[in-house]
């Protein structure tokens, strides 16, 4: 299993092996240990679950506070995602900016998203499905969001990306600059 740092430090793309052979292949897609060795220790308590039909679905961007906040170990189990993160660690020298990877279950990487994130996704076909473990269960007054498309953050979506999939929260999330300062880099 390869883990790789994006240019936000926190963020791992993570890339399990594959065992092929005549029937297929076999893959290892998480342990334990290697992840908190290379994560930190955290439990994973949820796991989480979305089906968007259409092509270009955008949801988020989401994440929930203290002592509710989230990380998020996140894969493409159908079609394929544009899938992003953005740091809101409000004294981060990477404070609102965001990086971006395409998860698929062709390639079968995954992407972690610490604590401290918004994460937001957008499909890039049809029938996507989206599988994330997290670290703390759902609070629903602790969800919170940011714009997807606050030019503060200016995240570069897929040509794909249809404002008329998102729900009427996200339609009506806060920009970054109307914020409180949720997230500090000391945890
Ligand atoms: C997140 C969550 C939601 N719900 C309920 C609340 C609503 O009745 C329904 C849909 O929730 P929401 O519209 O927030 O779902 P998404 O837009 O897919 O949001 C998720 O997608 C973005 C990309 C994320 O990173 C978050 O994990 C999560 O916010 O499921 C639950 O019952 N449990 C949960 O853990």
């Amino acid at each position: 299993m390869q883990f790789v740092e994006l240019s936000i430090p926190g963020l791992l793309e993570i890339q399990p092996k594959r065992l092929g052979d005549e029937r297929g292949y076999f893959s290892e897609i998480f342990r334990l240990a290697e992840f908190r060795n290379r994560a930190g220790d955290c439990d994973l308590v949820q796991e989480n679950e979305s089906l968007s039909a259409r092509v270009g679905t955008v949801r988020g961007l989401h994440f929930q506070t203290v002592p509710f906040a989230q990380g998020k170990l996140v894969r493409c189990t159908r079609g394929a995602i544009f899938d992003v993160a953005v740091d809101l660690r409000h004294d981060s020298e990477s404070y609102g900016a965001w990086a971006a990877v395409t998860l698929s279950p062709e390639t079968g990487n995954q992407l972690w998203i610490p604590p401290g994130f918004a994460h937001g996704f957008c499909t890039l076909v049809p029938d996507t499905i989206v599988n994330y473990k997290v670290t703390a269960v759902y609070s629903q007054p602790d969800d919170k969001g940011v714009a997807w498309n606050d030019p503060a953050i200016g995240i570069e979506w897929p040509a794909q990306a249809d404002p008329e999939t998102l729900s009427a929260k996200d339609r009506q999330q806060p920009l970054l600059a109307d914020l409180p300062p949720y997230f500090s880099m000391k945890g």
